[in-house]
């Protein structure tokens, strides 16, 4: 009598570990479906980059000696150990070489919508002599008013200019904030295929100096080059808990700028697409952040940590005088504009 009980007892125990053993299974067969799915909604595949160094020539470099670091007035290297790129961190010779091997092309966005279209011949001529020489580029002109986009800019061997039709938006703040949106889309619709990398620039810009393949990396952002000496409970980050891109004072490591940011497709399609997901968020409670677009960025990127830093010699501001000694060289820098003239608002 008592056997039998054991034995019922036993199949209970074996029936029931079996139907848990069958929910665990189907549940992780949904999930890793599920996981698929999303993956092929998505649709996206991506051109695979090469990031190891690999040098085809015998290079002449200067040795680099452990015990005498180039740079000892400034931070080179992240907490997260990702480099930041000064003047003097890096051989142009040796990055070019290791570079251009891999015939990579870069996408690069620059929006001229509305009165910022008169920006556009000075950024164009001057990336010309400056930006990604020697590499592929694909410029991507998101405008308004294609006709006011200069057509006898000349462009060198490799680099190509395709405009994209966008609306405009009545307000600046809009304007600005909607380029998440736009690039996530057309990095969906053919940047993928177009491209390895892909670069976000500001258009009221003008390249001084070089900003080469030194730049490339999985997720690369620019030190904003008017806050970095601040802690950073001073950083102009959004605040508000109201918004989705709200940063509490003790955290964040940098405050970046959005004038210039970057990668390769997959790393910067997360990034625009995350960033415009909550951009409507924050729209449909009625809230806007502080700095717009550059809010969420830097909320995205306290989380996401950037895999290099451009030191604000990559993202400058004329407004700023060229007299600051830890600059050695201004690459890449806002010009001085009149906001009234420009923009569709105050
Ligand atoms: C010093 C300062 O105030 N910086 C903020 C300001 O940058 P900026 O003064 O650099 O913003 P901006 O006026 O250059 O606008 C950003 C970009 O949007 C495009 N654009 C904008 C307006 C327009 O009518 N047409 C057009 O094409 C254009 O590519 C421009 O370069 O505003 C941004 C808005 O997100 C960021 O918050 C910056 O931190
Ligand atoms: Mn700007």
């Amino acid at each position: 009598m008592i056997r039998k009980r054991e034995h019922w007892l036993l199949a209970l125990v074996i029936a029931g570990g079996m139907v848990l053993c069958w929910l665990v299974f189907s549940r992780c067969t949904s999930v890793s479906l599920n996981e698929v799915l999303s993956e092929y909604v998505e649709g996206l595949t991506w051109r695979q980059v090469n990031h190891q160094v690999v040098l085809n020539h015998r290079l002449q470099s200067n040795q680099a000696k452990l015990m005498e670091p180039v740079r000892t007035d400034v931070l080179t290297v992240t907490p997260w150990l990702a480099p930041i790129v000064w003047e003097g961190t890096f051989d142009p010779l040796v990055i070019d070489e290791a570079f251009r091997s891999h015939n990579l092309t870069i996408a690069t966005t620059v929006f001229a919508v509305g009165k910022y279209t008169r920006f556009l011949r000075d950024f164009l001529e001057s990336a010309e002599k400056h930006f990604m020489v020697g590499l592929d580029v694909h410029y991507y002109v998101f405008t308004d008013l294609p006709g006011d986009v200069p057509s006898n800019v000349t462009l060198g061997v490799g680099r190509l200019l395709s405009i994209v039709s966008v609306p405009k938006f009545d307000r600046w703040q809009e304007i600005s904030l909607r380029r998440m949106e736009f690039i996530q889309t057309a990095i969906e619709d053919h940047i993928h295929r177009e491209a390895h990398y892909i670069f976000c620039l500001d258009v009221d810009m003008r390249f001084h100096g070089r900003v080469g393949s030194e730049v490339l990396g999985r997720l690369v952002a620019a030190i904003h080059p008017w806050f970095y000496m601040y802690p950073r409970s001073q950083y102009p980050y959004e605040r508000r808990a109201v918004s989705t891109a709200s940063v509490p004072q003790d955290q964040g490591d940098f405050y970046y700028q959005a004038n210039i940011f970057g990668g390769v497709l997959e790393d910067v399609h997360r990034l625009t697409k995350t960033c415009r997901e909550n951009l409507e968020v924050d729209k449909s409670v009625g809230v806007e952040a502080v700095w717009q677009e550059e809010s969420h960025l830097n909320w995205y990127l306290v989380k996401n940590k950037p895999t290099k830093l451009l030191s604000p010699e990559y993202v400058w501001d004329d407004a700023r005088g060229r007299d600051t000694k830890e600059i050695k060289l201004i690459r890449f820098s806002s010009v001085i504009k009149n906001k009234a003239d420009v923009r569709e608002n105050p």
